[in-house]
């Protein structure tokens, strides 16, 4: 059962092909297992005790896709409500620096993918929401109502331009 203390992240490591061009790919997975299953969306999962949201956006994105990431910007944090149940507070990262090669792991078929090719039709229902903002360089904090399953997105108020600091 979750409770208010739950926290997950999500990280989206970036890429350009040329230096100094904007950001053009994402790397994205398809999830394997566990919520969100077959969905597409960035490496990430719980955090764990002990371990900050930052140090735990690394360790899943190197356990799902066999990629290390670092230089991460925390751009964008979530309440999740499934009904009346808090389910987590997700961090959201983008990293700019990434070392490896993609790797299928048991949870995860990780894929380069142009940013204009995000498959947002298979994806959690909020994504379309904030993701664009989020690859344009901007913050969001919002929260997202679910119904009870967590299938249909009821209901949501979302903030863009908000300052993260350090976190
Ligand atoms: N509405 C939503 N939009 C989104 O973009 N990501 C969501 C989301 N709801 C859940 N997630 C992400 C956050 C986090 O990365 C993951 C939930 O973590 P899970 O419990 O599924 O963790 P895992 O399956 O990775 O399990 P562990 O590896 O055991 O932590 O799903």
């Amino acid at each position: 059962m979750a409770d208010d203390r739950d926290e997950a992240t999500v990280c989206y490591p970036v890429r350009s092909d040329l230096p100094l061009a904007p950001d053009d790919e994402l790397l994205m997975i398809r999830k394997r297992r566990g919520l969100g299953a077959d969905l597409y969306n960035g490496p990430g999962g719980k955090v764990e005790p002990g371990e900050t949201p930052r140090e735990s956006a690394i360790r899943e994105t190197r356990e799902e896709t066999g990629l290390d990431v670092s230089d991460l910007t925390k751009r964008a944090e979530f309440d999740f409500f499934f009904g009346d149940e808090h389910i987590f507070l997700c961090h959201v990262y983008v990293a700019r620096e990434v070392a490896g090669t993609p790797q299928t792991t048991p949870e995860a078929v990780p894929e380069w993918r142009p940013r204009e090719s995000v498959p947002y039709d298979e994806m959690w229902p909020d994504d379309e929401l904030w993701l664009p903002q989020v690859l344009d360089g901007g913050t969001v904090r919002a929260t997202f109502h679910f119904d009870d399953g967590g299938d249909e997105l009821l209901d949501h108020e979302l903030r863009e331009g908000v300052e993260f600091g350090e976190q």
